[in-house]
């Protein structure tokens, strides 16, 4: 079974167990300083007042005065020590995830909203830092001042300690009968936050599509249900604290009260003196505020529960493509690559079930340096094609192999270090254009980049930009029209240098001119090196020297572009249907 969260969390502490034990020692020393202060107000009452013990009286008020001072410098040494062990451990958990994510595998991104994976990194780390700030430090001193203060009590008047003590359990049981609440009012809270999140981060990320609807209204009511959900759980929440503090307040009370009834019935009989009593209601302030503080820390804490329960769950998603034990790094290519009966389904739960798989049977062998085009209906599978060969996932049956290794005995790493990828919407990133040509090879000399971009035909473009390579291109090169960000993506793709190469052909969204430059980079791009193109233009169809045509998962048939011509199948009916007119 898996450990509790909470333990976790314990163990991730462990690299900042210095200054949480030194905080702790720190509490410690605090609250022992503390432990002489109602005794000197007994001493007071007992001994300097009744006799006017005046040089009594003096010493007496500077030993009280030096322990509060100590204590405040104690405080404050500790607070900043705990404080940055709290900020250090959220930063070291960010990166952990952030690391943990890179290593995930795309299904993880198409199962998992960004919204929600981006709140596991912010939001929920956010109450790691709540937990070991407020949560541990007061839940230690406090933990610390009451046992205590309770032996000491008892050391100085067993009877009245005892009737103080049976009133504890009863803040057990207050915490005990709104637990469970607790923590599914904070998951409720949590679940729908995260929502939230998701919807915010696609509504601003496609703020150009809810425009062209005209779906602001819409909108703008779907986020205001979300965030009323919101109000309504933390409302809950909140009432339910409020119930759980107010009951365990008069709890105190009842304490404070049994002290002075009991204790007032002792002095009364003369079996305590009257500074003892007054000490004792002194010290039950030290035990009963921390019990209260107790309880309403448990809020924290089920919300940090639900927190670390969201990271651990995020870091235990194993990557679903992950290099083998005895993964070996791939040789230099020569760039052979063969599929062999290869079998694939994206829905892992029910393959297949009530449709034909997403690729089955899928044999072919593709010798090194060819330029092989990838064609055939929407959805047959095209894209799932280039998919398996960079590995985004992992085949259900069969073998993709380059060649000759299979690649889920090499590391994945080595493998997508020989192959380049130019989807059909190219991302860049925020950053200047210089930076995204060279994101795949960031040592590439300055000769290296204008060669490459001259090779994509961007060199023209970017040199009459007022900033040149230096210009700053929006978030995901949103600055720049689509066929200028295809070219960024083909020089990008040219500095890497891979031995393979995968091209999703856009042609929808660009002008002739635009389209012959593309072209025109891409046909210098896929000399020496063997080209899969999911192609939409006749010319590049046409000169493919194999082309795979693609149908319903299934190859339907292969060759090249006279030899399918002849066949009188898929292929003539897909080319007379889309190329009716070539001019
Ligand atoms: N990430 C995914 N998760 C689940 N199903 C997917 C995913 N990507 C594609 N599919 C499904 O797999 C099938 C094959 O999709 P694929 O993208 O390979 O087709 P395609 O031939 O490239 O289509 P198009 O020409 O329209 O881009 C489709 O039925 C599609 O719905």
């Amino acid at each position: 079974m898996n450990a509790s969260p909470f333990r976790r969390f314990l163990a991730l502490t462990i690299p900042q167990r210095g200054p949480i034990i030194l905080g702790v020692l720190l509490i410690l020393a605090a609250t022992l300083l503390m432990l002489p202060a109602p005794w000197i107000l007994k001493l007071i009452i007992d001994d300097a007042l009744p006799g006017k013990n005046m040089e009594l009286m003096v010493k007496l008020l500077a030993a009280f005065t030096g322990l509060f001072m100590l204590r405040a410098w104690l405080t404050l040494v500790r607070n900043r020590i705990l404080q940055f062990a709290a900020m250090r451990l959220v930063c070291d958990i960010r990166i952990k995830l952030f690391a943990h994510l890179q290593s995930l595998s795309l299904r993880y991104f198409d199962t998992n909203q960004t919204g929600r994976t981006i709140g596991r990194i912010t939001q929920d780390t956010n109450e790691v830092y709540a937990l070991t700030n407020g949560f541990l430090i007061t839940v230690i001193a406090d933990s610390v001042t009451v046992v205590c203060v309770l032996g000491f009590l008892f050391w100085i008047e067993w009877h009245l300690a005892l009737a103080v003590t049976a009133v504890l359990p009863l803040f057990v049981f207050n915490y005990l009968h709104h637990r469970k609440r607790m923590r599914q009012e904070s998951r409720a809270h949590r679940d729908n936050w995260d929502k939230v999140m998701g919807f915010l981060n696609e509504r601003v990320a496609a703020a150009r599509v809810v425009k062209s609807f005209a779906k602001e209204q819409d909108e703008i009511s779907s986020f205001a249900g979300g965030i009323n959900a919101d109000y309504f759980n933390f409302s809950r929440i909140v009432m339910r604290n409020t119930k759980l503090s107010v009951v365990a307040d008069l709890l105190g009370s009842l304490g404070a009260l049994v002290v002075l009834a009991y204790g007032g019935w002792m002095v009364m009989q003369g079996q305590m003196e009257v500074g003892t009593l007054v000490a004792f209601n002194a010290y039950i302030t030290f035990i009963f505020p921390p019990i209260v503080r107790f309880v309403d820390l448990s809020a924290i804490f089920q919300r940090a529960n639900t927190g670390l329960e969201n990271i651990f769950t995020m870091l235990d998603t194993k990557p679903e493509v992950a290099d083998a034990a005895d993964a070996k790094a791939l040789p230099a290519l020569r760039g052979e690559l063969e599929f062999r009966d290869v079998g694939f389904d994206y829905d892992l739960e029910m393959p297949g079930k009530g449709r034909p798989r997403t690729l089955s049977n899928v044999s072919f062998n593709i010798p090194a340096g060819k330029i092989v085009a990838i064609v055939g209906p929407s959805g047959s599978g095209k894209s799932t094609i280039i998919n398996l060969i960079a590995r985004f996932y992992d085949v259900a049956s069969g073998a993709v192999l380059v060649d000759g290794h299979d690649i889920r005995t090499v590391t994945t790493d080595s493998l997508r270090k020989q192959i380049g990828i130019v989807l059909q919407e190219s991302v860049l990133f925020s950053g200047t254009l210089e930076d995204n040509i060279k994101y795949g090879r960031p040592d590439a000399t300055r000769e290296q980049i204008l060669d490459a971009a001259n090779a994509a035909n961007a060199h023209e473009f970017i040199t009459k930009l007022p900033d040149g390579y230096a210009t700053v291109v929006g978030e995901r090169g949103s600055k720049l029209s689509g066929g200028q960000r295809q070219r960024i993506a083909i020089a990008r793709a040219i500095l890497k240098d891979p031995r393979i190469l995968i091209f999703d052909e856009a042609t929808s969204a660009l002008d002739t001119q635009s389209e012959r430059l593309i072209q025109q980079a891409m046909e210098r791009l896929m000399q020496n090196r063997t080209s899969f193109i999911i192609a939409h233009r006749l010319s590049t169809i046409q000169n493919a020297d194999i082309i795979l045509v693609m149908d319903q998962g299934r190859l339907a048939e292969m060759g090249t572009h006279a030899e399918l011509l002849t066949k009188d199948g898929l292929y003539s009916r897909l080319h007379a249907l889309q190329f009716k007119d070539p001019a």
